[in-house]
């Protein structure tokens, strides 16, 4: 009940005056189809008994307007259901995104259920108060026609009732469990389904296009999309199968009654014991009756369905903050002291293996720490803990002192400025690709530009079709343009190392903060620009405090600390110069690495 609620509820919200003038027409019309039936038994009795043609003419009149009545409003009730249904939808897939906002960490995108969940929520959280709106008026179109025909047979016979509603009591517990199963059967679907998305996106993705091409997997790929498919069209083909045969049977069971009940009303009829005009009567009543029952027992399985499927949406919508956030956040200062990671130990799930374990660290304020390990060594998870994207299982992360967990998670990214190592590619402008490092700057070409001069990016944005308004995509067109001609409207995409320093320029753009975090930053950049951009950033880093993490050595040897992490700890810490005396790992790595670049030099050997 409190599903059914909350959906009308949705639509009331969404359109009020319009779900009012549904309501209005469905019950102003629904008696429409038993003031029909009884005015052409009226008439044919008249015409029977031998009445004027002036009082015939007269019924004949309020019959002609009722049906012209009938059949002009179901289409203005079906234009203002559709306006309410797109109103409706809006409100719900608000409702989902601002609750996908409050997800303050990233678990729950990487929770298959959850995701599975979130589709199911998109697909049907949108249509449900629509559905139940227009069921809801069914069903009282579908009680006031199925009564008043009701009451017609008690005219003409008062057992013709309870033969009626016997034979549609089977017909209504039969669509209930097969609503159930529909539902079932749609969430255990959900992932069949999303995988099946998964790679027809693949397929038509120009990221993916060049590795299909060359490795020859497009049809290894189709094929597995339409394994999907034909699995899920299985499933439903099984369903339609049992669903078909049982209807077949009540079909069957109704047409029966129905045939029964006019034999004996031609029987009585021509025993004089009824008139014509009442067979006409209890033609319409069967009919009506027996159609009112369909159209009220769909209408409950179909909301049932909904109902069990419109619970994905609740749950979504319910569903608490993935992280927890403190009640009376304590307020965030200027970083003055440092960063202390103390005995932190993660791991992604219960079901994973630990990725930190037991982590000591300290990041000075205003200096900069350079983060060194294997591949899979825990820094870019190190990182994400930091901009409190997860917990820790056990210990803390402490801001001058404060657990992260003390803070309001918005506060302290405003304090963040990071370029991660997965960073986004957005199909916007150039500019807005920027912009997006700090709304309040969006639109402030002067910032923008000096972003992505101090990012090294300026160049070549100058150098594109529409400079800074350029559209960095080959999926949409620029601006609103759909015509066929898309000369000039075509967008442009950027190289891996271009794509790169405007993720750098959109990080630079953030001025307000004191924490800078650089995964990888250079890592697509020629020489020449890597060069260049590590003297910019050691000039803008100069008195902030920074995480540098980069497998090339030779950017972060200046850094005032090096940390090296295996396996989630840090097995060594101090300058370079202390890490090379040393001769540990960090050693052994610089030394390999430089080893690389001098045996480059073919035409220097042996000088
Ligand atoms: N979202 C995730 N869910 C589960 N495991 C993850 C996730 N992200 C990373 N891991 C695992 O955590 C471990 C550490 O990964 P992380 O990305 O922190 O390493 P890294 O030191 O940054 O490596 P690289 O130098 O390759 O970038 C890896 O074993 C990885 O498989």
């Amino acid at each position: 009940m409190r599903k059914i609620i909350v959906a009308l509820r949705l639509s009331w919200q969404a359109g009020p005056l319009l779900t009012a003038v549904v309501v209005t027409l469905t019950l102003a019309t629904a008696p429409a189809p038993v003031v029909t039936a009884w005015l052409t038994k009226l008439i044919l009795d008249d015409i029977t008994a031998g009445v004027s043609p002036a009082t015939v003419a007269g019924k004949g009149v309020a019959l002609a307007g009722t049906i012209v009545v009938t059949g002009l409003i179901p289409h203005v009730t079906q234009y203002v259901s559709r306006e309410i249904e797109r109103r409706v939808g809006l409100l719900a897939q608000e409702h989902l995104f601002v609750t996908a906002e409050r997800f303050v960490g990233m678990a729950r995108f990487e929770d298959p259920a959850f995701l599975n969940r979130m589709q199911m929520a998109l697909q049907h959280g949108a249509t449900t108060p629509g559905v139940m709106v227009s069921a809801a008026l069914s069903v009282v179109r579908s009680v006031v026609t199925g009564l008043g025909f009701l009451g017609s047979l008690t005219v003409i016979s008062p057992w013709l009732p309870a033969v009626i509603l016997v034979s549609v009591l089977p017909m209504l517990v039969v669509e209930l469990s097969m609503a159930r199963r529909r539902a079932g059967l749609s969430w255990r679907l959900s992932p069949i389904e999303r995988r099946e998305m998964f790679f027809r996106d693949l397929l038509t993705s120009a990221q993916a296009a060049k590795e299909i091409r060359l490795f020859a997997i497009g049809t290894y790929l189709r094929e597995l999309m339409t394994a999907q498919r034909r699995r899920s069209n299985r499933e439903n083909r099984d369903m339609d199968r049992r669903e078909v045969g049982v209807q077949a049977l009540i079909g069957l069971g109704s047409a029966a009654v129905s045939g029964g009940t006019l034999l004996w009303a031609v029987l009585a009829a021509a025993g004089g014991r009824i008139s014509v005009g009442d067979i006409s009567l209890l033609v319409a009543s069967v009919g009506g009756v027996q159609g009112a029952s369909v159209s009220l027992v769909h209408t409950i399985a179909q909301c049932h369905r909904q109902l069990l499927l419109f619970d994905h949406y609740l749950q979504v919508v319910a569903a608490e903050p993935d992280l927890p956030v403190a009640r009376s956040p304590r307020a965030i200062a200027p970083l003055a002291r440092g960063i202390v990671f103390r005995d932190v130990w993660f791991r992604y799930s219960p079901d994973h293996p630990w990725t930190l374990r037991g982590l000591d660290l300290t990041i000075p304020c205003g200096r900069t720490v350079g983060l060194i390990g294997r591949n899979g060594a825990g820094k870019s998870t190190l990182i994400k803990l930091l901009c409190r994207m997860y917990d820790p299982e056990r210990g803390a992360i402490l801001w001058d002192g404060v657990d992260l967990r003390d803070l309001d998670p918005a506060d302290l990214r405003a304090r963040i400025g990071a370029v991660f190592q997965d960073y986004m590619e957005y199909d916007l402008t150039a500019a807005e690709n920027i912009g997006l490092g700090d709304l309040a700057y969006l639109h402030d070409r002067e910032r923008i530009t000096a972003a992505a001069v101090d990012a090294g990016a300026h160049e070549f944005v100058g150098r594109l079709p529409r400079s800074y308004d350029t559209l960095l995509s080959r999926l949409f067109l620029q601006g609103e343009d759909t015509s066929e001609d898309t000369s000039g409207a075509l967008g442009v995409t950027l190289s891996g190392g271009q794509w790169q320093r405007l993720a750098l320029a959109r990080a630079h753009l953030r001025t307000g903060h004191d924490l800078m975090i650089l995964d990888e930053p250079s890592s697509g950049l020629d020489a020449e620009a890597e060069y260049e951009i590590h003297r910019r950033l050691r000039q803008r880093r100069a008195g902030r405090t920074n995480v540098l993490i980069s497998h090339r050595l030779n950017t972060v040897r200046d850094a005032d600390l090096l940390v090296v992490l295996d396996e989630g700890t840090v097995v060594e810490q101090g300058t370079h110069e202390e890490l090379v005396s040393r001769g540990g790992v960090y050693a052994d790595l610089f030394s390999m690495q430089a080893e690389g670049y001098l045996e480059v030099l073919p035409g220097q050997a042996g000088r």
